[in-house]
């Protein structure tokens, strides 16, 4: 009898709360559409309803699960790990493809399904379209001027949009003849190596560079120039030192801005340099009437006057920084994809077979051409394949949460930091198959039901920029390096690569050597 009072009070109670959160839920919106047009004391009652609302919202939902977390330090420990994407992939099947970690006072939310990052990059796009704002971002990103790093705003939106007009003109005009180009020169430097062994890693950074700069400053460079050695030198160092501690540490603890840190004076010493780079190859391109194209494009939406309703100009640190993102965000990323194809295609001798087949058999003796790659399945299958088991972006770029929304059921406050687990997301054992195995066959067997699970550009309002740009140069590149070479190991089974590879931003093979025989 007791028993069941107490069960029938529990009902009523949750009831009871339940009746009075779809009232305030019912007052909060309609009072947070009005906020702005009310007097003084109804606007702070409207508030308090809010918060109300946001408490009861929170305490109905479900609390993210997650690993416990250290007094002051929270999960930072976590996140030192060596290779982050696989620890927090390892953390994901304890907790859920849904999972909080805590870090001073900001909570992170891990996403390791693709069904996940989906619903929240795309499906709820502008709740988690943000960036974080951090004290050091602002300083490499020209005061968050960046699109990488910029945050969600009309500005950026326009930023963005002007930006990827240029891009997609220039993936029409040029686009296809600057990668052949490319392709053959690696060719020739391929060749003039006489089959001894080499590591080819600097190789493809300076023609996935050269695709770049062609496109931007209208320049290409060999491996020795010293120009291009400086650029690279110089954004490689800025990437290397922005992830560091010494300076993430920064963000998170305002009072150590105080004390000398060296570290912290190389990176703004870097920064100084990058934009001084930066500045001389933007008047270049203004003297010479703008040899490369994106800038063009570029400098002649800063030209242009605003119209009335879409603004169509760009300020200089606006195209300073779309250049820097366009370097960054396209030279490492594709040679680091090349280098794990090379390096994954000398595990499994066969699969560089079976393409060289096809490639033979469906083009005769000519070169690819994209437009080719719908005939290719072998040659899709493996680009797919390389960029599922390492996504060169393996945790993307953190997202913010703009506003409270839900992923899952589970109530996300605003200014929580998303972190899309793309790594996570393509070896979820839920979708794949022996997820942890290379076997590009997996494409051609399912029809493709699998390639919505692939997420290597994340997606959404941040979807990677240059997505078009580097589909074209993966395809171009791997498709011309098979047809003329086949890649064999340097000696018995030992001298095989490593396939676990080093995680920082960008997620590389650790070095290798290989023998590049010609094709008869
Ligand atoms: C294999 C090649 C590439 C992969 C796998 C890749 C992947 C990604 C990913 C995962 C993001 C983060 C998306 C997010 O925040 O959710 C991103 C952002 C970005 N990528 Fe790429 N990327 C590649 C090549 C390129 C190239 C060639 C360029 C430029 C030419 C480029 C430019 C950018 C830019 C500017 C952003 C920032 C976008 C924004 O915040 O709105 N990427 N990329």
């Amino acid at each position: 009898m007791f028993m069941m009072c107490v069960s029938a009070f529990s009902v009523a109670t949750a009831l009871l709360l339940f009746l009075l959160w779809i009232l305030v839920f019912y007052l909060s919106r309609r009072s947070c559409q009005h906020l702005c047009s009310l007097s003084l004391p109804t606007a702070v009652q409207s508030r308090r309803l809010f918060s109300l609302y946001r408490v009861l919202t929170e305490c109905f939902s479900p609390s993210l699960p997650g690993p416990p977390s250290l007094p002051l330090l929270g999960n930072m420990l976590d996140l030192t790990r060596g290779h982050l994407p696989s620890h927090l992939t390892s953390l994901a099947r304890c907790y859920g493809s849904i999972y909080r970690l805590r870090c001073g006072k900001t909570t992170m939310v891990v996403l390791s399904s693709a069904q996940m990052i989906r619903e929240a990059l795309v499906k709820k796009w502008p709740d988690f379209a943000g960036r974080p704002h951090s004290y050091t971002g602002d300083l490499v990103s020209g005061g968050g001027f960046s699109i990488s790093l910029g945050d969600y705003s009309e500005e950026w939106k326009m930023h963005r949009r002007l930006v990827h007009s240029a891009l997609q003109r220039c993936c029409a005009q040029s686009l296809h003849a600057v990668i052949e180009r490319q392709a053959l020169t690696l060719r020739q430097v391929i060749l003039d190596y006489k089959e001894s062994p080499v590591d080819l890693s600097k190789d493809f950074t300076v023609a996935a560079s050269n695709v770049i700069t062609s496109l931007v400053f209208g320049k290409e460079y060999n491996k020795s120039s010293a120009e291009l050695q400086r650029l690279h030198d110089c954004l490689n160092e800025i990437v290397s030192l922005w992830g560091s501690p010494w300076i993430s540490a920064l963000d998170t603890l305002p009072l150590l801005r105080r004390f000398p840190n060296p570290p912290f004076s190389r990176l703004l010493k870097e920064v100084e340099r990058r934009d001084e780079l930066i500045r001389s190859h933007l008047q270049d391109c203004k003297d010479k009437n703008a040899d490369g194209i994106i800038t063009a494009s570029l400098l002649q939406c800063q030209d242009q006057t605003g119209g009335q309703s879409q603004r169509t100009t760009l300020t200089e640190t606006q195209v300073h920084m779309a250049v820097v993102d366009l370097l960054i965000g396209g030279t490492e990323t594709t040679a680091a994809w090349l280098y794990w194809m090379v390096a994954f295609l000398l595990h499994r001798p066969e699969v560089q077979f079976n393409v060289y087949n096809e490639l033979c058999t469906v083009l005769d003796s000519r070169y690819p051409r994209y437009s080719d790659r719908h005939r290719l399945p072998c040659t899709s299958a493996l680009i797919s394949e390389v960029l599922r088991l390492r996504p060169v972006a393996p945790l993307a770029v953190p997202h913010r949460a703009t506003r409270d929304s839900s992923i899952a059921g589970y109530f996300i406050p605003k200014d929580t930091i998303i972190i899309p687990n793309l790594y996570g997301a393509h070896h979820d054992p839920d979708v794949w198959d022996d997820p942890n195995t290379f076997k590009p066959e997996r494409f051609l067997e399912d029809k493709g039901a699998s390639t919505r699970a692939l997420v290597p550009f994340g997606g959404g309002a941040r979807l990677c920029l240059g997505e078009s740009i580097a589909k074209m140069e993966l395809f171009l590149f791997a498709a011309y390096l098979l047809r003329d070479f086949q890649f064999l190991p340097t000696g018995n089974k030992t001298s095989l690569p490593d396939l676990k590879g080093v995680a920082s931003v960008v997620l590389k093979a650790k070095p290798f050597h290989v023998i590049v025989r010609p094709r008869p």
